[in-house]
């Protein structure tokens, strides 16, 4: 039985006090047991985050890390700082990672050992862009994607990765991918796992859907039998919609 997991990326929104508001907003709802609840905040607001959460069910992560623990890598954070910090999550390869910020599978990979290494729960963002949909390369795409990012890793390692499939062309579009279709590449990223890693790492890895996920569509995304719950962008941002999206998953579960 995998616990899903809602995430919430802010990207690059909110200061310190608009982070602190937000989760003051969230306290006052019940958080399900049953869902895993993550926000993932720009790196400032990352200390008053972990300290605001303390005592709820909410772990706070981050959008990125440098792959190195240390070094002359001016404008970075490693995993380490992270850690430090009370940080548990780290997105990684997020397609606007990749798209604006040179990002490669192999960084990818570089980040996510490092991840892993030091303590952090990897949330690894894989998905094809239209083109390549509309060329029937999706599948080629995200396996490469998979093989490629958690290359070198433990069967064990990979069981205690997040994945998540984020068809590019769904993100911030409003054009969410049908749960059918999400479901199809999901349970076509679990298989890969398994080719890959085995069985065991294959039942218990995350897979979340990503793009276009809001309180009106997130229960049948959770219905699926593959998909672990969300990376969710824009409806991240409001508290009365992110707790909603909990919710919604938590008895889509439950059902
Ligand atoms: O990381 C989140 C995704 O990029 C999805 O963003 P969105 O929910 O705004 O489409």
């Amino acid at each position: 039985m995998r616990t899903p997991v809602i995430a919430g990326n802010w990207k690059m929104h909110k200061t310190v006090d608009e982070a602190i508001r937000f989760v003051a907003a969230l306290r006052e709802t019940e958080l399900p047991g049953n869902v895993e609840t993550v926000i993932c905040a720009p790196f400032l607001a990352l200390p008053a985050l972990v300290g605001e959460v303390q005592g709820t069910r909410i772990g706070v992560g981050a959008q990125n890390v440098h792959e190195k623990n240390e070094g002359a890598y001016t404008g970075e954070i490693s995993v380490p700082m992270l850690r430090a910090a009370g940080v548990k999550y780290v997105i990684i390869g997020h397609s606007e990672r990749r798209t604006y910020f040179a990002e490669t599978d192999e960084t990818v990979n570089q980040k996510v050992k490092a991840a892993l290494g030091g303590g952090l729960v990897p949330i690894v963002c894989v998905g094809e862009v239209l083109e390549e949909r509309e060329s029937g390369k999706t599948k080629e795409v995200v396996q490469h994607q998979v093989k490629q990012g958690l290359n070198g890793l433990s069967p064990e390692a990979v069981a205690g990765v997040i994945i998540a499939y984020e068809p590019v062309w769904a993100i911030g579009t409003g054009k969410a991918s049908t749960a059918e279709d999400a479901e199809e590449v999901i349970s076509f990223i679990r298989k890969t796992v398994a080719d890959l890693f085995g069985q065991q790492a294959a039942g218990q890895v995350r897979i979340q859907y990503g793009g276009s996920v809001k309180p009106e569509n997130i229960s049948t995304y959770i219905a699926q039998p593959n998909i672990d719950g969300a990376l969710v962008g824009g409806a991240s941002l409001q508290p009365e919609s992110f707790s909603k999206l909990v919710q919604a998953a938590a008895a889509g579960d439950a059902s």
